[in-house]
């Protein structure tokens, strides 16, 4: 299966809805609420964990969803979109959305991620916050939608479990 064969509508992110949590097996509640890197528990289900941008730029608030909700108003915002891969196979489609104001000092290191893993950056910083995470099954995937804090700035990070991934 081909990553352009895996794209996400976005707009299903935008009409983000979190399910109840009660409804998740242990298996699957492991995996979505996870605490540590993603990209570190993945990288126990094969040999490596690569990053292939799909999209990385500044975005006006108009054209994010309910994600705007759920961060405080900015002029604008970076948004990168990514596959994860383990080995060859995708495994998790990936959206963060970052508040402008969020990037200033070492943050705005976020826009030049490229290919590394934004968990690489998130976990070497000791000033990294989760205020929430939510769970959701849009189309029979699992998602999760967590609210993060680097010195207190908020970004948020919607992870998408696509079908080859280890969580299923
Ligand atoms: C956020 C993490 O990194 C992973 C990589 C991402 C990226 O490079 O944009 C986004 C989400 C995660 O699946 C993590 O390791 O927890």
């Amino acid at each position: 299966m081909t990553s352009e064969t895996l794209l996400i509508p976005n707009w299903k992110i935008r009409d983000w809805y979190s399910t109840q949590s009660d409804s998740l097996s242990k298996p699957v509640a492991d995996w979505l609420l996870e605490e540590d890197s993603m990209t570190r528990r993945c990288e126990r289900y094969c040999h490596k964990v690569t990053v292939q941008p799909l999209f990385e730029g500044y975005i006006p608030a108009s054209s994010l969803g309910n994600e705007l909700s759920e961060l405080p108003t900015d002029k604008r915002y970076w948004v990168r979109e990514v596959f994860l891969f383990g080995d060859t196979i995708p495994w998790i489609w990936a959206r963060t959305v970052v508040p402008e104001k969020t990037l200033s000092g070492p943050e705005q290191q976020l826009i030049e991620l490229g290919d590394t893993p934004l968990g690489r950056y998130l976990f070497s910083q000791s000033a990294l916050e989760r205020d929430y995470i939510q769970v959701s099954l849009h189309d029979g995937l699992w998602g999760r939608r967590s609210r993060l804090r680097l010195s207190g700035k908020p970004l948020l990070l919607t992870e998408i479990f696509l079908p080859s991934s280890p969580l299923y």
